[in-house]
């Protein structure tokens, strides 16, 4: 069952690569309008995390659908989410096309809040809100990207190399484009935003261009 979204809701999908930028954009958009904001990547961060810690694979469709099944939105330890692993588990279950149908209510309710909200993922502006005011698809080639990821771990105390993190985001990427339920793709009506030689000021105010033209 889908939510209603009021038609004066400001819904704003942002949706891209790993680590593309797309949640940093995400929670200053929703700072900037005063709007609640899901990174929905951490959902499947904690279905991947769930599966491993019960020694489960990521891959086995049952554990996987019995974990996202319980999920509880409160619970989530976000600092451990953001492990290079838990990317890698996340992808896998997001692959499974029933974790995704468990999923799928939750977030659609958030993006019913009266006011809007704001969502991050891959599937936001083609699966999830199809109606969002506002879709931007933000990329950046993948050594960028890779550059970003890798400072981000190595500033967590992660023991990753460069060449660790491009190949995880390679596969990460390749994955969810092929995938055959709701694939890495832009929505036919996305805003492109290219990151890879803006700063996080000037992909912001690039943001804000964008959702101001709507
Ligand atoms: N435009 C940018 N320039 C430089 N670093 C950025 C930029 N956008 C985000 N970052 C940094 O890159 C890393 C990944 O950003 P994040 O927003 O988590 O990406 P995503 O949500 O797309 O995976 C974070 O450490 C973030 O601070
Ligand atoms: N809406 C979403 C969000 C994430 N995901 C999956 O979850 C994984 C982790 O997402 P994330 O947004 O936390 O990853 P990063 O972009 O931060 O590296 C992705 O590689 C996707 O496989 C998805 O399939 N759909």
């Amino acid at each position: 069952m889908s939510a209603y979204v009021r038609p004066d809701a400001l819904v704003i999908a942002l949706d891209g690569p790993a680590a593309s930028g797309k949640g940093t954009l995400a929670k200053k958009i929703a700072g900037q309008f005063g709007l609640p904001h899901l990174d929905t990547g951490l959902l499947y961060r904690a279905v991947g995390c769930g599966v491993l810690d019960h020694g489960g694979d990521p891959g086995n469709v049952a554990a996987a659908i019995e974990v996202a099944a319980k999920l509880d939105l409160a619970a989530l330890d976000e600092a451990r989410l953001r492990g290079a692993t838990m990317g890698e588990a996340a992808s896998r279950v997001a692959a499974i096309p029933e974790v995704r149908v468990v999923l799928l209510d939750l977030q659609r309710r958030f993006a019913a809040q009266p006011g809007g909200a704001v969502l991050d993922g891959r599937d936001i502006g083609t699966v999830i809100c199809p109606d969002a005011k506002v879709k931007i698809f933000v990329t950046a080639t993948p050594e960028v990207r890779a550059e970003r990821r890798f400072k981000e771990l190595a500033g967590r105390g992660e023991a990753v190399t460069f060449e660790d993190v491009l190949a995880d985001i390679e596969r990460r990427d390749a994955r969810d484009s092929s995938r055959t339920t709701a694939p890495l793709v832009a929505a036919a009506d996305a805003h492109l935003l290219d990151t890879t030689t803006l700063d996080i000021d000037a992909a912001f105010r690039a943001a804000l261009d964008i959702i101001g033209r709507r």
